[in-house]
């Protein structure tokens, strides 16, 4: 397992927004959230890479643990752990520079500055976010005059730069349409091959279609954690079976 999870609560001020989460992610494979809106999804995703952090008034208590290492210690620096954990946000966000200047960003804030070594960072990230056929011949071009979906590759591709171990992806083919989600869950099955991918989705079809493992929450609980086939074709609890089956969310 590359993360364990355990005893986690996290309070937004008084608000006690997870509670008692249990939960092993296995390395080189999709685990998706599931769950209805407001019940911790996002929030447990944001503890993987302290994301919360910068968010006053939260408290976190319990472990969470990248490889052994409990990432809320103070021995373990933030920007050494967002290195390992990369992330990907529900709205493509790419800063406004070229397309190759957006890849090359991480890579020369840790220190490459080379053009060749940026170059074949540069190739090497938009090929694996499968987007260096499209993009090859206007690398200078802005990454603003790309498309939701090219854009959001291309945050893949930015965020693959860095050569992190875990990408993180909150909800991120929901703000596209079709052939651009249907791409990145394609590319997503490709990932798992050489990244851990944890994913937030509001979408079960989407989970079922392309995650290795499922987890339901329901009111900042971890209700199941399973399989996705088991989980989907034969749920323990009663709330999962409610929820897969539509009865509720
Ligand atoms: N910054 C914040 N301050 C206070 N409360 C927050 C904050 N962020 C989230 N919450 C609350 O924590 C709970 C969990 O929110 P979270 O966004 O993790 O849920 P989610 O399952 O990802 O929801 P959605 O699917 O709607 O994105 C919600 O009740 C939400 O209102």
């Amino acid at each position: 397992m590359i993360i364990e999870i355990e005893k986690l609560h996290l309070f937004y001020t008084e608000f006690h927004a997870l509670k008692d989460v249990n939960l092993s992610i296995p390395e080189k494979s999709v685990t998706a959230f599931i769950g209805p809106s407001g019940c911790g999804k996002s929030t447990l995703l944001r503890t993987l890479n302290r994301m919360n952090d910068t968010i006053p008034g939260v408290r976190i208590e319990g472990k969470v643990e990248l490889q052994g290492k409990d990432i809320y210690s103070s021995e373990l620096e933030v920007e050494y752990l967002r290195k390992r954990v990369g992330m990907v946000f529900q709205q493509p966000n790419p800063f406004p520079k070229s397309i190759y200047d957006n890849v090359a960003y991480g890579p020369r804030l840790h220190g490459v500055g080379k053009k060749s070594e940026l170059d074949a960072i540069v190739e090497k990230s938009l090929r694996s976010a499968s987007l260096w056929n499209e993009v090859k011949d206007v690398l200078k071009k802005s990454a603003w005059s790309l498309s939701g979906g090219q854009q959001q590759r291309l945050c893949i591709a930015r965020a693959l730069a860095i050569e992190p171990e875990i990408l993180l992806m909150d909800e991120s083919t929901s703000a596209l349409d079709p052939i651009s989600t249907t791409k990145i869950e394609e590319l997503t099955r490709e990932l798992c091959r050489n990244y851990t991918i944890v994913m937030v989705t509001h979408n079960m079809h989407q989970a079922a279609r392309i995650s290795d493992r499922t987890v339901f929450f329901l009111n900042g609980e971890v209700v199941e954690s399973a399989d996705t086939q088991m989980l989907f074709s034969n749920p323990v609890d009663q709330r999962t079976e409610d929820y897969i089956s539509g009865r509720f969310g």
